[in-house]
């Protein structure tokens, strides 16, 4: 162990957490004299808040400190050195101690190489526990010592791939090799497609972009990042890396939360889900839409006791006009509204213009008979004349135009007869609807089959499932929010706030403000934070966008997540060999193609950092026989035990699982364990796990806990995940459906270190390599 060197780091790490504590104490004592501060009127007061939550933020980051402050020096050729750490740190004259490892001369740390022409003479990773370093690891530039692999700080590289896993991901920011430093700077704009075999570090690359993104262009920061991953399960288990790295303007979500107010409870029919993952879709959502924009041929409106007639044309040129707007439906809604109404105005100005008129009429009628009568008997006056002496003019003010108007507005009977026209709508009556009336109505999806349209049929009530969500997505945004109604509910809050504001002036006795000011000053300050407010707002405009497993995503999926960068800047990673839905993709060209206006670039990640090669080798055969092409990734760690296979039957199966992983647990010492079974198995099996490793840990279900020393998992949960060792039962069932190579080689790739595989049959053609183990 160099100790002058361990020595050394020790000290310049004291001088930083001198420098910490020093930032501290000023940041603590700046908060204490804000919130004491005497706030000059309402402004003063949002304006002390505003800094006070900006001090407290500066104290977040500066408690952040504790964990992994430094982890990097550079020394170059000049003389000059550059320590590499979380955060950029100052001294008082503001001269750097410290670099942000996001900040561009952070990346040599990760990228020079000796054969790269850098002027970097050595490259040293400082390991530190707390405040304590406890080794360095240095490696020097130089051609005669170049090493034997391209690896970068290859000695703290290997600590941290042969450390124990703990159900939860860590951040890499101090071992991230040069090609993952290139995927993480690489500009924001357009879309950024990331292929990379298991374990290449797609996902630590991904959410390492994400931090460095926010860090370098300000408006993604302000706008905040969307991280898309495949399940509940992978998000928990991601969950700590971003703020470890002190990032908090992220969204995390999976393809079925990014929807507020949508909750999936129902699980798709397989063969539903394929038609509903398609993007033949959108057009049937579209028809169900302008089918409700579809006019009678006339309409009658009962008002004061009259019929009034208003036309077929009329109505359809109202809804052309409505449409062309290319507005929502229910937005569109008020411009058809706006169309019908002043014609119901004229018809009943006509109509009350035709009865003065008839009464004119009738008028000169009976004065020509008084006249008549006058002439033949003076005294014998017509009583029905008697009063009538109004003038009529035959054309209405616009005062009349206007309260007409408003009695026709105000008719309940009336006003329902325009919103059946037109109704506002939401997502969900909507596919309810069209999903109750879909098989008998082939012009509501004229593009889907007879047998796609009875899949899809089903009763009103039975809940969503995944497929459901970006169809109700897609609904959502052609329907749009009628403003009305948020404006009413606006305006409500808007008076409540007045209400608040006026009982805060009279109690503080404050004077020249009034409360409208106040009132404003305190809408403007929503403090829930800018994830908690794009999480809950359907049309948010995130910064960017990370899609984590991509491969997954059906096409209706994709365009209900591009909905959210309008951007359109996007990191999407994935592996196309690893698909398991059946509405996923196998080819990111495909993905390409059915998006040309995007600017698209690809990015190959070719090192796994995951699995030792000998985990690799018995994977092998599984990504040859789903592709005969792909290239293989190649292992950072050599060697590594060799997977293993046991023959089981059906009744004995659960016994010889529970005696594998007590003798996994033995060597694993200490180390995580995931049992991958098909769904079918995994209750039974995390029931008979749990009751037979008493001192163990065993955790399963819908939502098991990844930190549980025993995990069993369906392939779909493990997606994306990895522990020390994994035990995959009844392969061939794993393995059998459309996808099921996929869920297999997804299976078999998630151990750091021990890998055996359990199969019921005969031995599997892809496990023929493997050597056999007894039961
Ligand atoms: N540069 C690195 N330094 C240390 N650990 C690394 C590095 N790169 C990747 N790893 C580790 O390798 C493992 C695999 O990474 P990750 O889960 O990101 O891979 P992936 O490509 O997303 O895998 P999969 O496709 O199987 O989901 C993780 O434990 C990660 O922390």
């Amino acid at each position: 162990m160099p100790t002058d060197a361990i020595r050394l780091e020790q000290q310049y790490l004291d001088g930083l957490y001198a420098r910490v504590e020093e930032l501290r104490e000023e940041t603590l004592a700046a908060l204490t004299a804000t919130n004491l501060a005497d706030a000059d009127g309402p402004r003063g007061l949002v304006d002390r808040d505003a800094h006070a939550a900006r001090l407290s933020e500066r104290r977040a980051g500066l408690d952040r400190a504790e964990h992994g402050l430094c982890f990097g020096r550079l020394d170059r050729r000049d003389g000059s050195v550059t320590y590499i750490g979380r955060m950029g740190l100052r001294d008082a004259d503001l001269n750097p101690l410290l670099v942000d490892w996001r900040a561009p001369v952070a990346s040599d740390f990760y990228t020079a190489t000796a054969a790269s022409g850098t002027d970097v003479q050595r490259r040293r990773h400082i390991r530190t526990t707390g405040r304590t370093v406890v080794g360095v690891n240095d490696e020097l530039l130089d051609l005669d010592h170049a090493p034997a692999s391209d690896l970068v700080g290859e000695g703290a590289l290997m600590e941290a791939l042969t450390a124990h896993r703990t159900g939860r991901m860590g951040d890499i920011v101090a071992t991230l090799q040069g090609e993952q430093d290139e995927v993480i700077r690489a500009d924001a704009d357009g879309v950024l497609v990331v292929q990379g075999g298991p374990g290449t570090g797609k996902t630590a690359v991904a959410l390492h972009r994400a931090a460095y993104l926010l860090y370098t262009y300000p408006r993604i920061a302000e706008q905040g990042v969307l991280v898309v991953g495949p399940s509940p399960v992978f998000l928990a288990y991601i969950e700590q890396v971003l703020p470890s790295l002190g990032e908090t303007q992220v969204v995390l979500a999976t393809p079925n939360t990014v929807l507020p107010g949508t909750t999936v409870t129902a699980v798709e029919d397989p063969g539903a889900a394929v038609v509903k993952g398609d993007v033949a879709m959108a057009g049937v959502v579209a028809s169900a839409v302008r089918a409700r924009q579809e006019m009678p041929d006339g309409v009658d409106v009962t008002f004061s006791g009259d019929v009034l007639r208003v036309a077929g044309p009329v109505l359809a040129g109202a809804a052309e006009q409505a449409r062309r707007t290319g507005l929502g439906h229910n937005l569109a809604r008020l411009v058809f509204a706006e169309e019908i109404w002043p014609h119901l105005t004229d018809l009943v100005l006509d109509r009350d213009r035709q009865l003065l008129e008839d009464t004119e009429r009738g008028f000169e009628a009976e004065l020509r008979k008084v006249d008549a009568a006058i002439a033949k008997q003076a005294d014998q006056l017509p009583s029905a004349v008697e009063g009538a002496g109004t003038e009529v003019t035959g054309t209405a003010g616009e005062h009349e135009v206007m309260l007409v108007r408003r009695e026709l507005e105000q008719d309940h009977a009336v006003a329902a007869v325009v919103d059946r026209l037109w109704p506002a709508l939401t997502a969900e009556d909507l596919l309810e609807d069209l999903f109750e009336q879909i098989a008998d109505r082939p012009e509501l999806a004229p593009d889907l089959t007879e047998a796609d349209r009875r899949v899809l049929a089903r009763e009103r009530g039975a809940g969503w499932s995944a497929a459901d969500v970006p169809l109700l997505d897609e609904a959502a945004e052609l329907l749009g929010v009628d403003d009305t109604v948020t404006d009413a509910r606006l305006s409500a809050r808007r008076r409540e706030e007045l209400r608040y504001a006026q009982q805060v002036l009279a109690a503080s006795g404050v004077k020249g403000v009034s409360a409208e000011d106040l009132a404003g000053r305190f809408r403007e300050r929503d403090s829930r934070s800018l994830a908690e407010r794009a999480a809950a707002d359907r049309t948010w405009a995130y910064g960017h966008l990370i899609v984590d497993e991509a491969q997954e995503l059906s096409a209706m999926q994709w365009r209900m997540l591009l909905r959210r960068v309008p951007s359109g800047s996007l990191t999407v990673v994935g592996d196309v060999h690893q698909t398991s839905a059946a509405t996923g993709t196998t080819s990111w060209d495909a993905l390409v193609a059915a998006h040309p206006r995007r600017r698209w670039r690809r990015v190959d990640l070719s090192v796994s950092y995951r699995t030792p090669q000998a985990v690799l080798d018995a994977a092998a055969p599984v990504l040859r026989a789903l592709d005969p092409d792909a290239p293989a990734p190649v292992a950072a760690r050599a060697g590594g035990e060799v997977p293993w296979r046991v023959h089981s039957r059906p009744d004995a199966l659960t016994a010889d699982v529970i005696d594998l992983a007590r003798a996994e647990l033995d060597a694993l010492d200490g180390g995580h364990l995931a049992v991958v079974a098909p769904a079918a198995r995994t209750g039974e099996l995390g029931d008979a796990l749990d009751a037979a490793l008493d001192a163990t840990t065993v955790s399963f279900g819908a939502d098991p806990e990844l930190t549980a020393e025993v995990v069993v998992l369906t392939p779909e949960q493990a997606k994306g995940l990895e522990f020390d060792g994994v035990l995959v039962v009844d392969v061939e069932a794993v393995a059998s459906g459309p996808r099921g190579l996929g869920a297999l080689y997804v299976a078999m790739t998630r151990p750091t270190t021990r890998l055996g595989l359990i199969h019921l049959g005969p031995v599997p053609e892809v496990l023929a390599g493997l050597p056999e183990r007894s039961r």
